[in-house]
């Protein structure tokens, strides 16, 4: 089992204030005690507002590297790109200083892009100080979807990333090739911060938390993910 702290705010404002705040310490003692942070981001409306704020402190932006939690394999000019938004919320202002990496290339399908996103991501050469991850009704977290083509090599691999083609739902929509951290990906980061919003969703949190089948819902696979440092905020 991760090692998990839960922090239930009472509202977004409260939640997004605190998110910033610690991602400011731990980028700025990264800073120091490295001289490089390494910060992977996901979408979603949860992180949104923390990142819009984050943009607008300078950290001293270009010592942090941004990297994608999680990807559509669509370009980044597609209004569903998860690297369209995180470039239009976090790489604003002194945020547009950070190296950012990327998991989207030319290839035409996703299985064909992950060499090339596997080479990019090792040679970040630094495990992540803070990864942000969301989760959904159906108990994805990153692009680990229950019962997804690449769910089990994503689950078992030493790679950092892994493709995942979904099986099409109202959550993933239409759009089910995607790229992804692969759990150890995720387990090699030294904080995983996970975002929940919403009654609906925290039930469902909790649901995975009480154990059972983790394809059925791969936020198990996090869960229980040994020496893993996670800490939950939820907001209504
Ligand atoms: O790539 C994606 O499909 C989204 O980033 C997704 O995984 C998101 O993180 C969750 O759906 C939680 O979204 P909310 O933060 O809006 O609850």
């Amino acid at each position: 089992m991760a090692t998990i702290t839960e922090h239930f705010f009472e509202s977004k404002e409260v939640m997004t204030s605190k998110l910033a705040m610690l991602l400011e310490n731990e980028l700025s003692e990264a800073i120091r005690t490295s001289n490089q942070a390494v910060l992977g981001v996901s979408g979603g409306s949860s992180p949104k507002a923390a990142y819009e704020y984050l943009s607008t402190v300078n950290l001293g932006w270009a010592n942090i590297t941004v990297a994608m939690v999680d990807e559509r394999w669509v370009d980044a000019s597609h209004e569903k790109s998860n690297e369209a938004f995180i470039k239009a919320t976090l790489l604003q202002n002194f945020g547009a200083a950070a190296s950012f990496v990327t998991m989207k290339n030319s290839a035409p399908t996703a299985i064909l892009g992950h060499s090339d996103v596997e080479y990019a991501y090792r040679a970040i050469g630094k495990p992540f100080d803070v990864t942000i991850l969301g989760m959904d009704s159906d108990g994805h977290t990153a692009s680990l979807f229950p019962h997804a083509d690449g769910l089990e090599e994503a689950l078992k691999t030493d790679n950092l990333t892994a493709a995942i083609n979904a099986i099409e739902s109202e959550v993933t929509g239409s759009i089910t090739e995607r790229m992804t951290l692969s759990l150890n990906g995720i387990a090699t980061s030294k904080h995983v911060i996970l975002l929940i919003s919403g009654e609906d969703k925290k039930a469902v949190y909790e649901q995975a938390k009480a154990g059972g089948v983790v394809e059925d819902m791969p936020l198990r696979a996090v869960l229980n993910q040994k020496d893993l440092k996670l800490t939950v905020f939820w907001s209504p």
